[in-house]
């Protein structure tokens, strides 16, 4: 007779497991829960949160050490099978335990069992629920129905293409519209047609910044439709319910950064990542994922299109469009009508000097673009200043006898930031303008940080110079100029409050703002129909970065940052400061060329044996010397099964060759294909982890964004 306790396989939420840990427990009640439901387990003397990951009759864990769940959480599973075949593929390809993949995916709150109230043991054994503030559906403001535009033929056709193919199985299709083209109301309506269907909507944006501005627009669209918003912004009360309206089917759209790739929806009928191109799709710490690639194969195991945006595709998806593996959807021209494309410019340094500040010192941009800037401000328009650097400057140095202020824990000159960055104080909402508290060297690799001296430590020289400048100092020195205009910051700093990104979006929606300045986060997605004028400056860094994928992504940025103005049928001018101005990049981004540039890009990455013509993984290491971290993948590397068409390469120092006190090396590993690679890593990580013990840190990144 077949016993009627069940030995179920649960991966559990403990830091630092190594990869491939999943543990035994019975369920000694009947109708043991399904893979996939959540778990109380007993831990040592403590309890978990876990998922069950599958069942068997036996375990290898002697009878009197296995111990029983305490309760299963809700009647159901959270997480519906083919989300269960996404961990599991991932798990795979990414070489992580499933329970690494997972529960960093579950919101904080969840993972703690004080969370759950467990209810009397009844028949089916003990049942837990989440003890925190029930949903609820947020009132909606009906007072003006949302209005649906008629879509242009490009946009009509591409809704079509996956009207067509909602419920039918999978499918991927490549959305490519210019900026300002009108992907957002493509989504729209492709999710009206999905949510007829009867089917859920996930939608994944990269930057927490954005998902607030879509998910508004989404629920005036679908008053009647529950939206879940799934980031990491969120408090955590709101990422749990978000979470839960999701996994118990009552929220049927979910709007979410990276990790909502994760999102338990129950029955999705489309999945849309939204400027798909995105470098935040990949997870630079703990498992190096990328949601993109992971939105896709969600499709596939769901049996959903899935629909890829972007006014500058990844050359892989591009290539993919190309090859014909994804359909192709094109939104030519700007959606607005009568708006255009913006007209660019590029401002050769070497011949300008920048316009004047003070008497002493070089002024923020140069004078043309200064020049734009006022004539902006004087036609009563908004401007957008893309940097490339947060804080005052990326260095303080002495010009006396050479003397720079480098982090003494990492190979990386300090930042230089003005005062106030880690306990804002209450009541003072902008960034002091005061010197008052001044300066302060933030070191960006291990957040050291120190006042900075008021002299010279080596020669006494009281005449520290910054080198280079930053948002601040940009923004400081903008509004010496201009001192009529409202200047305000958006970057890391400025938006580590929660809320005050959306606010400082609100504000520049609402002509609060003349001049934006800010990084990356101000480049993309922002739909501003005053904006009129960009400007770019300190971006040439980016051109000469070693890194294979540097013009890609500085190509990228700046058709992005310039797709901000003109949006509206006010022109728009963009403005790109440059010491490299005859750079075959910027013919292309002067004819807004994508195609040329990724056709040119996609040929050299060809001839490199590069991406996407090769398959990558760098296996990285930290450790307390060099020798050590050297001598570590020297071993790996010798210990390294042979496989047909893997190349293994010396080991290198990584690029900040020290952080932390911690000597970084890494080894990169190249694969004509993604099979090869894979049948180098299953064999060989094992044998990686093994000579690594529990010593040293190290970790394997498949297919790296910078190597
Ligand atoms: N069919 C349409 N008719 C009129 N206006 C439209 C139409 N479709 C979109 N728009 C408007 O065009 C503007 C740009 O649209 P949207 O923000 O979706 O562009 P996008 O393609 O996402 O651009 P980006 O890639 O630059 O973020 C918006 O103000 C939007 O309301
Ligand atoms: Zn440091």
């Amino acid at each position: 007779m077949k016993s009627q306790s069940r030995v179920l396989q649960v991966v559990v939420d403990v830091p630092g497991l190594q990869v491939g840990q999943v543990f035994d427990f019975r369920w000694p009640w009947p109708d043991p829960p399904p893979a996939g439901t959540a778990v109380i387990v007993p831990w040592a003397s403590q309890r978990r949160v876990g998922f069950v990951w599958g069942a068997s009759d036996v375990s290898e864990v002697p009878p009197e050490r296995l111990r029983d769940v305490i309760a299963r959480v809700d009647s159901w599973p959270a997480l519906p099978e083919p989300l269960l075949a996404l961990a599991r593929f991932a798990s795979t390809y990414y070489h992580a335990s499933p329970g690494e993949i997972l529960l960093p995916s579950l919101p904080e709150p969840l993972r703690r069992v004080a969370s759950f109230e467990i209810e009397s043991p009844e028949s089916g054994g003990p049942q837990a629920r989440w003890a925190g503030r029930p949903r609820r559906a947020k009132p909606m403001v009906r007072s003006e129905a949302a209005s649906w535009p008629a879509l242009n033929a490009d946009q009509q056709r591409a809704v079509d293409w996956l009207a067509a193919r909602v419920g039918q199985g999978f499918a991927a299709a490549l959305l490519f519209g210019v900026t300002g083209s009108g992907k957002t109301e493509v989504y729209l309506h492709a999710v009206r047609q999905t949510l007829d269907a009867g089917r859920d909507v996930l939608l994944l944006v990269p930057e927490i910044a954005l998902t607030e501005g879509l998910a508004r627009r989404v629920r005036e669209r679908f008053p009647d439709t529950d939206v879940a918003v799934m980031t990491s912004g969120l408090a955590d009360g709101a990422r749990a319910q978000a979470w839960l309206a999701a996994a118990h089917g009552q929220a049927r759209i979910v709007v979410g950064t990276r990790s909502a790739v994760f999102a338990p929806l129950r029955a999705p009928g489309l999945i849309i990542v939204d400027e798909e191109h995105d470098a935040s799709y990949k997870q630079q710490d703990g498992v190096r994922l990328q949601a993109r690639d992971l939105a896709v194969m969600r499709a596939h195991l769901a049996g959903c299109p899935v629909l890829l945006g972007s006014a500058t595709p990844s050359l892989e998806s591009w290539n993919n469009a190309q090859s014909g593996r994804y359909a192709l959807l094109r939104l030519p021209n700007r959606a607005v009508a009568g708006a255009r494309l913006p007209k660019l410019r590029v401002i050769d340094l070497r011949a300008h000097r920048r316009a004047r500040g003070s008497a002493a010192e070089a002024g923020p941009v140069s004078p043309p673009l200064l020049d734009a800037l006022r004539a902006c401000l004087a036609a009563g328009q908004q401007s957008l200043l893309f940097a490339n650097r947060r804080g005052w400057a990326p260095a303080l140095a002495c010009d006396a006898c050479g003397w720079v202020a480098d982090c003494d824990q990492c190979s990386a000159h300090f930042a230089l930031h003005r005062a106030r960055l880690f306990r804002p104080q209450a009541g003072k909402a902008s960034a002091g303008r005061s010197n008052a508290l001044g300066y302060t060297l933030i070191c960006h690799h291990c957040s050291a940080h120190r006042p900075a001296p008021a002299a010279c430590p080596a020669c006494g020289n009281p005449d520290l110079l910054p080198k280079g400048q930053g948002t601040q100092k940009i923004e400081a020195e903008l509004a010496a100029v201009l001192p009529d205009a409202r200047i305000a910051r958006m970057d890391r700093d400025s938006t580590r409050r929660r809320g005050s990104g959306a606010a400082l979006l609100a504000d520049m929606d609402a002509g609060a703002i003349d001049v934006l300045v800010g990084t990356q986060m101000v480049a993309k997605g922002h739909d501003f129909p005053r904006l009129t004028l960009v400007g770019v400056t300190g971006t040439d860094s980016l051109l000469v970065a070693p890194d294979f994928r540097a013009e890609e992504r500085l190509f990228a940025l700046l058709m992005q940052v310039a797709g901000r103005a003109g949006r509206a049928t006010d022109p728009g001018e963009v403005l790109v400061e440059t010491r490299l101005p005859q750079h075959p990049l910027f013919a292309e981004l002067l004819a807004q060329d994508y195609e040329a540039a990724a056709a040119r890009l996609l040929a050299e990455r060809e001839a490199l044996n590069l991406p996407p013509y090769a398959t990558l993984a760098v296996l990285r290491v930290a450790a307390t010397s060099d020798a050590q971290a050297q001598g570590f993948l020297d071993q790996a590397r010798e210990a390294a099964p042979a496989v047909t068409g893997v190349r293994i390469y010396h080991p290198v120092p990584a690029g900040v060759p020290r952080v932390a006190n911690q000597a970084r090396w890494q080894m990169l590993v190249e694969a004509g294909t993604r099979s090869q690679l894979q049948s180098l890593l299953g064999p060989w990580l094992p044998l990686v982890a093994a000579q690594a013990g529990a010593r040293l840190r190290w970790h394997i990144d498949v297919d790296p964004i910078e190597v």
